[in-house]
């Protein structure tokens, strides 16, 4: 299979704290990777370095081969915020008008969108399931039913590759069910898909591969323990070590 990314011995520090230090990772076409780690681990640095929204320090990384850096196709590559930070929902735009924004960057912001846009962007909420909420304030919608819409935006150019950034954090189980359910979808109609997230029991079921990061570095063979870690840092909100316990069993 066709190597989709690959991160080489990249480094990336905010000033003096540096985050991820000589991390190396390859993602193939057509995988689900889930990422996983502490709080502060560099999980979404590394996601804004894929992108090309931040540079790193040292190393590389390519997209279908090509540095991001020079990659033009940028609209290759979806991207799923952490939804706290991808948008003011007081903001007065319809469901079809933010999906309509996946599009800008390939129609120009002040030219007016042709009819071919408009349904494409139907489409992308056709497979979200949100069509009948195309006239809807964004701001009226549940957690589950944005965050449909924001994939819908990610995926109207359609992107070969789409990064979410912790997609459920607060949306009840049964959206978080629907939302994965799409992914896989998504996933099996060829996207591959790289989902930070802290759900580690829906990942561990859904994903092809896991790529835990901590300590600034990447370690492609999480076991059970990493993955409890990582979930029960952020539960209890500081990091927690599990240790196997003398009769069997993990305890905190
Ligand atoms: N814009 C920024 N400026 C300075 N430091 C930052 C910035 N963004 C993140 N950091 C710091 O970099 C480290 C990694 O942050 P990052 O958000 O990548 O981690 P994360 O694994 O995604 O965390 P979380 O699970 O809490 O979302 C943290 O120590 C964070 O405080």
């Amino acid at each position: 299979m066709e190597n989709i990314i690959e991160v080489k011995n990249v480094s990336f520090s905010y000033g003096q704290n540096q985050v991820l230090n000589d991390v190396s990772l390859t993602i193939k076409k057509g995988e689900f990777i889930g990422v996983i780690g502490p709080n502060g681990s560099g999980k979404s640095t590394l996601m804004n370095l894929i992108i090309g929204k931040l540079k790193a320090s040292r190393g590389q990384i390519y997209i279908f081969g090509e540095s991001i850096d020079k990659l033009k196709q940028k609209h290759l590559i979806g991207y799923v915020p952490q939804r706290s930070f991808s948008f003011n929902l007081s903001f007065p735009a319809t469901v079809f008008e933010v999906v309509m924004m996946g599009l800008y960057a390939s129609i120009g912001l002040f030219k007016k969108p042709g009819a071919i846009h408009r349904e494409k962007v139907h489409d992308a909420l056709k497979i979200v399931d949100m069509y009948e909420h195309k006239d809807t304030l964004i701001g009226n919608l549940s957690g589950g039913q944005m965050q449909r819409v924001f994939i819908a935006r990610s995926i109207v150019s359609d992107p070969q590759i789409l990064i979410l950034d912790e997609p459920t954090v607060g949306i009840d189980a049964r959206s978080e069910k629907n939302l994965f359910d799409l992914l896989e979808k998504l996933n099996k109609a060829g996207i591959t898909i790289i989902m930070v997230t802290h759900d580690i029991m829906a990942i561990t079921e859904k994903v092809s591969r896991i790529i835990c990061l901590s300590g600034g570095k990447v370690n492609e063979h999480c076991t059970a323990i990493d993955l409890l870690e990582a979930g029960a840092s952020d539960l209890y909100g500081y990091p927690v070590k599990l240790e196997k316990h003398e009769h069997g069993g993990e305890k905190l």
